[in-house]
């Protein structure tokens, strides 16, 4: 007897995360293990963190059906990875994979995104997704294949909408406040709460610290918007609403370019700033309705991983 496995890996910019399904769709295995985007962490180091997610989940499986007598095969493999766009990226990723199992496994490999949005279509690659973590990307595809993107450009770029770029604009509209070209707002004391600073001034130093120079930091400010916007602040809810006009110009422009607009198709949040319910949310989704009604949103219950996984399965 044989036991056919499909392979899911979302290959993040801080983990790797490797799911095993069977062939319907159940979960049989997953692994954590370390990064493997290869801009960030070198070639070895990717390919090392791949491999150790594979071989992990298929030595769980072959020793929980040793009494079996079953063997292991994988019929189908696909990785979502973050900095993985280039086709010569690709086919190296390819490479590895067929060095490991064999030149025989179909094997996919996609944008992360890609795989976020196939975790809320059961593996269907057909509708929108829009990301917003500490950055923040959209894409989709059109019943015809036709597939296209907007933003994801990092924050140096102009990802507006992103949490990245929420954070930015607290700093921003306190300082205008300190400095009385802007109104008062309650973001003030909460963001010196959060960062343990007594004045404003303090915040170049937190700011340019050149021992702390990371997008996070800032995308990490982005709860105080959301709490002090349900609190009634003004600004706190013009630095939302902003951010969600953005996010809705990007779903808007992709629905134009893939001719979306006339039929019913799934639109797919995901990201830590949208993937629960709050007054963000809440606005985006107001936006949307009021353009698209044909778009039916959904914030998937399973993770990227399972996307990828799911579109292994739907690939065999
Ligand atoms: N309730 C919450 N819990 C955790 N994070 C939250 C919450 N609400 C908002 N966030 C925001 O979600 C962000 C992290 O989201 P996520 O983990 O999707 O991002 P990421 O993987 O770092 O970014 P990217 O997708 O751009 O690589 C944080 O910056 C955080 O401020």
């Amino acid at each position: 007897m044989v036991k056919e496995v499909f392979i899911g890996v979302d290959g993040g910019g801080t983990k790797t995360l490797t799911l095993a399904v069977n062939n319907e769709g159940k979960e049989l295995s997953r692994h954590v293990s370390p990064c493997s985007n290869y801009h960030s962490v070198g070639e070895d180091l990717a390919k090392a963190s791949i491999y150790e997610g594979i071989r992990f989940v298929l030595n769980q499986i072959k020793r929980e059906n040793e009494d079996k007598e079953e063997d292991v095969q994988v019929k189908s493999i696909c990785l979502g990875m973050s900095g993985v766009d280039r086709e010569e990226d690709k086919k190296m990723v390819i490479g590895w994979i067929s060095e490991l199992l064999g030149p025989n496994v179909p094997c996919k490999i996609y944008n992360d995104a890609i795989i976020a949005l196939a975790s809320g279509t059961d593996g269907h690659l057909f509708g929108i997704v829009v990301i917003c973590g500490t950055g923040c990307i959209s894409l989709g595809f059109n019943k015809d294949g036709q597939t296209t993107r907007s933003a994801g450009w990092g924050p140096l770029l102009g990802d507006y909408g992103s949490g990245y770029q929420i954070g930015y604009d607290i700093l921003r509209h306190v300082l205008r406040a300190k400095d009385e070209t802007g109104p008062k707002t309650s973001l003030t004391k909460v963001l010196l709460e959060r960062l343990n600073l007594t004045k404003e001034d303090s915040l170049i130093s937190w700011a340019y610290d050149p021992k702390n120079q990371n997008w996070q930091k800032f995308a990490q400010l982005s709860t105080l918007a959301f709490e002090q916007a349900n609190a009634g602040d003004e600004i706190a809810i013009l630095i939302l609403n902003d951010a969600a006009n953005a996010l809705f110009e990007y779903i808007s422009s992709i629905v134009k370019k893939l001719n979306l607009a006339n039929e019913p198709f799934p639109l797919i949040f995901a990201g830590g700033n949208i993937e629960r319910k709050s007054m963000f949310s809440d606005l985006l989704i107001e936006k949307i309705k009021a353009a698209y009604p044909n778009a039916d949103i959904k914030i998937p219950n399973r993770e990227p991983v399972f996307g990828a996984a799911l579109l292994a399965l739907n690939n065999n």
